[in-house]
């Protein structure tokens, strides 16, 4: 079974637009795995653009299920992890500025650095993952750096999808492939969505768990737009 972890980013987004507590992230969050939600996926990003450093403290309490923190491992970012303690932290190799995230990590060329920040997650009791194309010398990379789980970069396939071009899979579905002979679990994200999610996981095998917002948060507000539009209208009467 693949587990949806929803990324819950937007909502912060939308919430800090008006610098007010609507909508509520702690109450979204608590929704939303009412709702079936199989975990909770956030990315504070170093400027607090969106979930904010408060937020990753408020919502450990509420997520009952999987709480997913993602980011970059600077000195900040690791001690806000190792204080929360969340079943699974995801490092994504972004620039401070990158508007979302948009590369994954070069398993070789940090293999020092990450090794060693994986296993102090890893001795508190995180599970981890890496943010990374899909590239086969990269899935080799990542074991070699002791990783729970890859998250596998899907905006490539995302893009070809939305344009036809199925066989941007194939990289995706060799690397998984990969992944699980070497004892490695099998995540994805990044611009996943209703469109193209049905054909990924189709091709993936193993695919533990998709992590998923953008895409979720607007297609929420196109699917409900007309049910609350209704409701003004019958309070309007
Ligand atoms: C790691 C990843 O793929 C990202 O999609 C991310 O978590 C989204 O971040 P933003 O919401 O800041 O774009
Ligand atoms: N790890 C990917 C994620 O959490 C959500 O990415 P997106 O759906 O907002 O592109």
């Amino acid at each position: 079974m693949t587990k949806l972890s929803v990324n819950i980013n937007k909502v912060a987004t939308l919430r800090n637009a008006r610098g007010g507590n609507v909508p509520n992230v702690v109450e979204f969050a608590k929704d939303a795995q009412r709702f079936g939600a199989q975990g909770i996926t956030i990315h504070p990003r170093p400027d607090q653009r969106h979930i904010t450093f408060k937020d990753v403290y408020d919502l450990k309490p509420v997520v009952i299920t999987e709480y997913n923190i993602e980011g970059n491992p600077n000195p900040h970012f690791i001690k806000m992890v190792l204080d929360v303690k969340p079943t699974q932290v995801t490092l994504v190799p972004d620039a401070d500025d990158a508007i979302t995230s948009n590369a994954g990590w070069d398993t070789i060329r940090h293999k020092s650095f990450l090794l060693e920040v994986i296993s102090e997650f890893k001795r508190n009791g995180i599970r981890t993952s890496v943010f990374v194309d899909p590239v086969i010398s990269q899935i080799e990379g990542a074991k070699q750096i002791g990783t729970d789980r890859i998250e596998l970069y899907t905006e490539a396939y995302a893009h070809q999808y939305a344009l036809g071009n199925t066989f941007a899979i194939k990289p995706y579905t060799d690397c998984a492939v990969l992944a699980n002979q070497l004892g490695l679990g099998v995540n994805a994200g990044h611009d996943l969505s209703l469109e193209n999610i049905a054909y990924f996981k189709q091709n993936i095998p193993g695919l533990l768990e998709v992590s998923i917002g953008h895409a979720l948060i607007a297609e929420s507000l196109y699917l409900g737009v007309e049910n609350v539009i209704q409701m003004y209208l019958n309070k309007l009467k």
